[in-house]
C-alpha cells in the first residue's frame, strides 16, 4: 500500500559516556564496551495506514523527536526497521536548515538536494518565501532568525515539496498563532489528498482536532496506540496523576524507566 508506514519493533540505543575519553576508547577497542547503554526507542511497533494522521505524545524524552527522525530516516534505528513507500519529509524547528547560510540559500540548496532543476526551483521559491512571510528576511543568515521563522521556513519548504508522508515535530508550537492557523488548513489540505501525517505536538486540543490515532510513547515504549480521542482521554489522565505525584514519587517514576532504558547486553 503506498504511502502506509509500518514501524517493526524499532529501537533506537544510544551510548552514554561519563567521559570524552571513553567515548575514544568505544571507537578505537571495538571487542571492549565502554560506556552505558541507553534505549531512546525499544522494540515500537505499529501501523499507519495511508490518508491517516498520527499524533505522538509523550511527556519530554519520551522518544517522540527519536521517533518522528527514525521514520524520516534522519538517523538510523539500531533495531528493528520502517518500511514506507512515499517521499517522507520531516519539518522540525531548525530540522535541516544551515545557520550560516541565508534563509534563501537554504532553499535553493535543499530543493537541490531533493533534486529539482534551475528552473523549477525559480518557479518555487518564491511561492516557499511568501508562505513562510519572510520576504524581508530571506537574504539574512538563517542564524539570525528567531525559531518561529526557522520554522515557518522549514514548513514552507516542505510543504512546496509535495510529500507522501510528512512529519511535522514541534513545528506549529514556536510560530504565532496565525501561521499556525495558515500552516493547519495546508495539513488539511494534504488529508484530502490522502497523504500520511505524524505530528509532534504537546498541545492536546491541536491533536484533538486533528489526529485520527494517538501513538503514546513513555520513555522509550509504546504505552498505547489507538484511536485519538480514546488515547487522549487515557493520556490526559496520566498527565494528572503524573502532576499530583510528590517530587519523591516522581523520581522513582523515571527510576524505573531509566533502568529499563539502560538494561545491559540487549543487543539492538
Ligand atoms: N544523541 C543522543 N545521545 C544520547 N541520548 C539522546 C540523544 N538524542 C536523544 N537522546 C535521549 O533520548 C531520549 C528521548 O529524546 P527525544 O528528544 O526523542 O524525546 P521527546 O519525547 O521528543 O522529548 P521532548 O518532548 O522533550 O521534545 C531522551 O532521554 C534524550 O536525552
Amino acid at each position: 500500500m503506498s504511502n502506509s508506514v509500518e514501524v517493526h519493533n524499532v529501537s533506537k540505543r544510544y551510548k552514554l559516556y561519563k567521559k570524552n575519553s571513553e567515548r575514544l576508547l568505544d571507537l578505537l577497542i571495538p571487542h571492549k564496551e565502554y560506556g552505558e547503554a541507553f534505549y531512546a526507542l525499544q522494540d515500537v511497533s505499529f501501523n499507519v495506514e495511508k490518508g491517516s494522521i498520527v499524533g505522538l505524545v509523550g511527556i519530554n524524552g519520551s522518544g517522540k523527536s527519536t521517533l518522528a527522525n527514525v521514520i524520516a530516516g534522519v538517523i538510523p534505528a539500531t533495531g528493528g526497521h520502517v518500511v514506507s513507500n512515499g517521499n517522507i519529509s520531516l519539518i522540525a524547528v531548525n530540522a535541516g536548515l544551515d545557520n550560516k547560510l541565508t534563509g534563501r540559500e537554504n532553499v535553493e540548496l535543499k530543493l537541490l538536494m531533493l533534486g529539482f532543476s534551475k528552473t523549477e526551483i525559480n518557479a518555487m521559491e518564491e511561492e516557499i518565501i511568501e508562505f513562510a512571510e519572510l520576504e524581508k528576511f530571506i537574504d539574512q543568515p538563517v542564524k539570525t532568525y528567531s525559531s518561529g521563522m526557522k520554522s515557518r521556513l522549514g514548513f514552507s519548504i516542505s510543504v512546496r515539496v509535495n510529500p507522501d508522508i510528512l512529519i511535522i515535530d514541534e513545528a506549529l508550537s514556536v510560530g504565532d498563532k496565525a501561521f499556525a492557523e495558515k500552516s493547519l488548513s495546508k495539513m488539511m489540505e494534504f488529508k484530502e489528498q490522502g497523504k500520511t501525517m505524524f505530528f509532534v505536538s504537546h498541545s492536546i486540543s491541536q491533536m484533538r482536532k486533528f489526529c485520527e490515532k494517538i501513538l503514546w510513547l513513555e520513555f522509550g515504549v509504546v504505552k498505547e496506540y489507538g484511536p485519538a480521542s480514546e488515547v487522549l482521554a487515557h493520556y490526559e489522565e496520566f498527565l494528572e496523576e503524573f502532576k499530583n505525584m510528590s517530587k519523591k514519587e516522581k523520581k522513582k517514576y523515571r527510576q524505573n524507566a531509566l533502568d529499563r532504558q539502560s538494561k545491559i547486553g540487549a543487543k539492538s
